[in-house]
């Protein structure tokens, strides 16, 4: 009930009124022992207790002497926004950086109540008009606005502790989902540049297997909710994964619909530009929090495998090709002008970067998990390893149901078998399942991917084939350079026994030499 307290405010805005006359008149106290002073003084505070039993805290929107917007006003607003702005008749429509849509708050002098444990609040939006109305630079700020919050002095002690407490945390929360979700890139003249992050990617539309997607989704959110838990076990509340397997398996996708789920804000760190050490450094600790961090195809950033002998002939061979390819050039030009270390990067996720903020997540992914240093992949960098693999039945029926909306077909038991039996990546899955025109219905997709499949299939075979041949030709070859070999031993011993036998018997020589020719000829 607004107006009984309001009714209340005035009256004990009178009695107030009288308090501060009474303080204001120090003549008229001195004529009076201190004693009565003391009792006029305790009867008045009584009175404007009985009259005006409320305490009200006020939360200006600009603080600082820089009047910079209280992140404590912004909270409000947002909580205020969700719980309140339905039961009032005035709203204010605001564009909020970095907010998705204007949001609608309550309009200046609107006023509402809001419940916590049973106990009453009374918020509301007032405005001060300053009285000098001079020119400012800062014309936005002239308008002094606030929030009023009031309740009963008997629970002080809740809402100033608790509930005050509970409307920033929640009011948080609410702008932390409404805003913008970003997207940050990294390039060697600026730090961090960013893009609204727009990737339509989510875990319904994620192919693989069920258990391990859901196994996937109870990880994050332990870790989104695990704010307590990493304080109590004495861990920074971060977490790695390491995302591998072949190209198309659906690594960067997995990504896009870890940051969707969770909300949090992408950072794509491209190490090849980065400089060194001291610059990564930097960059990573100028991420915010509530951010995933990206390194993508980690093996190919840069020498981080610890295989720089291989890398470098690698390279070598690569010489002929960056002549033709002026993208390899460049993408060698940017290896050799950055001095980013794998000891810098370990370094780095271990010590500085564990103390500053919290809630974030570091992903590397890779194409060749095999290839990367152990010391970068073990648990507590890399706390989960995730691998993306070629489309099973489970995630081919996702597909279906995504790119063709149907659960069930009498095709599905030919193209489980054609599954079990040939690797094919969910991309290329999703490349047959696309209708190519307006004439080319669901049946007609599923036999795409059928004939797709069973050339995939027939080529592996062939693949097989041809390596089979192979193998047995080198094993073959080898096995005459071997004979070859122990024929050319055995003839070298002839010789040397012939000159033995020059020495010492010729008839033995002899046959030990027509033994030697047999035998290489054999
Ligand atoms: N598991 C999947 N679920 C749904 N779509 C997928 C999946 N895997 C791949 N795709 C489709 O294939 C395209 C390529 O996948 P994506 O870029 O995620 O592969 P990748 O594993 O990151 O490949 P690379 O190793 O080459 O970076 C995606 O845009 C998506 O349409
Ligand atoms: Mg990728």
């Amino acid at each position: 009930m607004l107006v009984p307290r309001e009714m209340l405010s005035n009256f004990g805005s009178a009695i107030g009124g009288l308090a501060v006359i009474w303080v204001m008149l120090p003549r008229w106290q001195q004529y009076l022992p201190p004693q009565i002073r003391d009792l006029v003084d305790r009867c008045i505070n009584k009175l404007v207790n009985l009259f005006y039993p409320y305490v009200v805290i006020v939360f200006s929107e600009f603080e600082g002497e820089r009047l910079a917007r209280s992140e404590t006003y912004l909270a409000i607003q947002s909580y205020l926004k969700e719980h309140a702005t339905l039961r009032v008749r005035r709203l204010k429509a605001e564009t909020v950086k970095d907010s998705q849509s204007p949001i609608f708050t309550m309009g200046d002098n609107e006023e509402v109540t809001d419940t916590f444990k049973g106990v009453k609040v009374w918020w509301a939006s007032r405005k001060k008009i300053p009285r000098n109305m001079s020119l400012s630079l800062h014309p936005m700020t002239e308008d002094r606005r606030f929030y009023r919050l009031a309740f009963h002095w008997r629970h002080r002690q809740l809402i100033m502790q608790s509930y005050v407490k509970h409307v920033l945390t929640e009011g948080k929360a609410i702008a932390h989902k409404n805003r913008l979700q970003k997207l940050y890139t990294n390039n060697p003249s600026k730090n961090w540049s960013h893009v609204a992050f727009e990737h339509p990617a989510n875990f319904e539309t994620l192919a693989m297997d069920p258990n391990k997607k859901r196994e996937i989704l109870n990880d994050l959110t332990k870790f989104r909710e695990g704010k307590e838990y990493y304080a109590k076990i004495g861990k920074p509340w971060k977490r790695g994964y390491l995302l591998y397997g072949p190209p198309g398996t659906g690594k960067s996708t997995m990504i896009a619909a870890m940051a969707n789920f969770l909300n949090y804000d992408v950072y794509d760190l491209e190490l090849t530009a980065v400089k060194d050490n001291t610059k990564l450094k930097k960059l990573l600790i100028e991420t915010s929090s509530k951010s995933i961090i990206v390194i993508e195809d980690i093996d190919c950033s840069l020498d981080l495998t610890g295989q720089r002998k291989k890398k470098e002939k690698d390279d070598d061979d690569d010489d002929q090709d960056e002549n033709d390819d002026p993208a390899k050039k460049m993408v060698k030009e940017e290896k050799a002008g950055s001095k980013v270390t794998l000891s810098g990067l370990l370094n780095f996720i271990d010590g500085i970067w564990s103390a500053c903020g919290g809630e974030r997540i570091i992903i590397f992914t890779t194409n060749h998990v095999d290839k990367l240093d152990p010391a970068l992949i073990r648990r507590g960098r890399m706390d989960k390893h995730i691998e993306m693999s070629y489309c099973c039945f489970e995630a081919f029926k996702v597909l279906a149901r995504n790119y063709l909306d149907i659960q069930d077909h009498l095709l599905f038991e030919t193209i489980s078998r054609l599954l079990d039996e040939t690797n094919m990546t969910p991309a290329d899955v999703t490349e047959n399942l696309m209708p190519k025109s307006d004439n080319e219905d669901a049946e007609t997709c599923l036999r795409n991917l059928i004939e797709a499949l069973e050339a995939a299939k027939k080529e592996a075979r062939k693949k097989k084939e041809k390596e089979s041949r192979a193998q047995a030709k080198e094993g073959r070859e080898k096995k005459v350079n071997g004979e070859e070999e122990e024929g050319k031993e055995s003839g070298t011993s002839a010789k040397e026994v012939k000159e033995n036998g020059d020495v010492g018997g010729g008839v033995a020589a002899k046959e030990v030499g027509e033994n030697g020719v047999c035998s290489c000829r054999r």
